[in-house]
């Protein structure tokens, strides 16, 4: 790959672009040229460091690494997952009933869309308070069992979606094999009015399966009866034969497929959550904003196209300017969990090393994506994305409306999504430090300057909505994760297994057992001291 035309034109190209204040001053047209609006958001991506032709490379390397070619092998349900001989269909979880998905000769929508109809009737009775638990009570509180992609898409899009919410259902998240996790929540509801969604592709991952068994004991313990079970516990899986050893009766299983990624999942049974508190209209609002942006991504040429687009200046930055950092900040207190799931979706998916064909990579790969809700991060670590010695490019999102009717919050929330962009791109110069210190002597107005000034130059990209609805919603995250595609197809990675998890998961399974006996294996000198201090001052503390 790093020896393309296209990837030697770019790397040469980098030293010819002239720093973003001064492309703003020389074409005032600037804003319409880098900016679109497709699927209810306005994306601008002028304040980036690029020109026309960096535009035109970027497009030219997205075309020699095949993009246009696996997209349609995407959506055709081939198995481009190719360590785990896999297809990766969650596009076809969005699907119309009457559009087709062929995944061995089998139309995988007629799947979809059976297990929506059930969802359906599941979430009518559970709102409309139909479904009872074991004292005749309708339910009041939705536990979700579950972790990583069976935890915070759910719980990223329940709480984004919360202003839709059926008001007399709770939902609680429980995901950490910390104790802590399920104990806090287990605190604050009621065994005959909560539901417990035990949700788990595989149904073998160790937190939940944990968390699940401990939610049982507890429900038992605590007045539920053995036949009230299937009243208060519902599995979202793959994995029919694990449910059904778990003691989950299959009536209360939704279904999914194997060509559902975890951190793609959201869209499939695991969203169950979403639907129980939005309603199924809402649920397939969502469902049809990741549609339009499917549309948008499968049709739209590569220079309109907006997945391709954000997913090109990461590489730029990623692989050309060798930055290693990507923030997402949103301006939008309902997003506050979307950074976090966003981790999962890009760090999963492009955190590789290796090639599709098994060799090192010689470039780099996905970045590390962090972020928090604007204004609370500019008064954290804004200062470093100002004038730290790195530079991280930036999402900015936010809302034209809010949902809510407080006072000016908005217009100062906006203010400031506005200004910190503007920031980043113009920077402060050295004169215009001094100007703004001319009140102060000559001797302290150079003493102070330097720390004044503020570099600029740094990219950022602006995403504007009407206000947070679940369509637009549905749009946004599908617009993340076609660009994780397309930068995992210009790394030439597999982007869709996460073999990476399972060292750590192997060494805590044969550390465990030292841990309930009290002895310690062959580890190195500093695990082993870790694993002898644990044991001794736990003893010691239970003296
Ligand atoms: O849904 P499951 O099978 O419990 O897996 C949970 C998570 O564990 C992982 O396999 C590894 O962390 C994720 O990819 C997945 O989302």
């Amino acid at each position: 790959m790093d020896t393309s035309a296209a990837w030697t034109a770019l790397a040469s190209h980098v030293a010819e672009v002239p720093p973003m204040r001064e492309l703003f001053e020389h074409d005032p047209d600037r804003f319409e040229r880098f900016s679109l609006r497709t699927c209810g958001i306005l994306a601008d991506y002028s304040k980036n460091r690029i020109t026309g032709r960096t535009m035109d490379l970027l497009m030219d390397l997205a075309r020699a690494a095949g993009v246009a070619e696996k997209i349609d092998a995407m959506f055709q349900g081939y198995r481009i997952n190719i360590t785990e001989n896999r297809a990766v269909l969650h596009t076809a979880l969005r699907k119309n009933a009457d559009e087709a998905v062929l995944l061995d000769g089998k139309n995988v929508v007629e799947d979809v869309h059976r297990v929506l109809s059930r969802m359906d009737g599941f979430v009518s009775r559970v709102r409309s308070g139909a479904w009872q638990g074991f004292t005749g009570e309708p339910i009041c509180d939705v536990v979700n069992i579950g972790i990583g992609g069976s935890d915070l898409g759910p719980k990223m899009v329940v709480e984004a979606l919360d202003f839709y919410r059926q008001k007399n259902l709770n939902f609680h998240f429980v995901s950490n094999i910390d104790g802590t996790h399920i104990a806090r929540v287990l605190n604050k509801v009621r065994p005959e009015t909560t539901l417990f969604l035990v949700a788990s592709k595989t149904f073998t991952t160790q937190e939940t399966l944990t968390n699940a068994h401990t939610a049982r004991d507890w429900f038992l313990a605590n007045g539920g009866t053995r036949d009230g079970v299937p009243l208060h516990f519902a599995a979202l899986s793959t994995n029919e034969a694990a449910v059904r050893a778990f003691g989950i009766d299959p009536a209360n299983m939704f279904e999914f497929w194997d060509w559902v990624g975890g951190r793609y999942s959201l869209w499939s049974a695991i969203g169950l959550p979403i639907a129980l508190s939005i309603g199924m209209d809402g649920f397939r609002e969502l469902l049809a904003g990741a549609r339009d942006m499917d549309e948008h991504f499968r049709t739209a040429p590569f220079e309109r196209n907006l997945p391709v687009i954000l997913a090109m200046l990461g590489v730029w930055y990623r692989n050309f300017h060798v930055f290693d950092s990507h923030a997402v900040l949103p301006y939008d207190q309902y997003l506050e969990f979307f950074p976090r799931y966003l981790q999962q979706a890009d760090m999963e998916s492009n955190g590789k090393r290796v090639a599709r064909d098994g060799r090192d990579v010689s470039w780099d790969t996905g970045p590390i994506l962090w972020g928090e809700p604007g204004t609370n991060g500019q008064h954290a670590f804004y200062q470093l994305l100002h004038q730290g010695t790195t530079v991280i490019p930036c999402d900015f999102l936010a809302p034209v409306h809010p949902l809510h009717e407080v006072g000016t919050h908005h217009a100062i929330l906006l203010a400031n999504f506005l200004a910190q962009p503007e920031a980043l791109m113009r920077g402060r110069t050295r004169e215009e430090a001094e100007a703004e210190l001319s009140v102060l002597p000559p001797e302290k107005r150079s003493a102070l300057a330097p720390h004044k000034v503020f570099p600029g130059n740094r990219p950022s990209n602006s995403l504007v909505y009407d206000r947070l609805a679940p369509r637009v919603l549905g749009s946004l995250i599908a617009l993340y994760e076609h660009k994780i595609f397309v930068q995992g197809i210009v790394w030439d990675i597999n982007s869709f297994d996460q073999m990476g998890v399972e060292l750590g998961k192997q060494l805590a399974n044969a550390i465990l057992p030292e841990l309930l006996e009290g002895a310690t294996g062959r580890h190195d000198s500093s695990t082993a001291g870790l694993i002898r201090y644990c044991l001794s001052r736990r003893n010691e503390l239970e003296e």
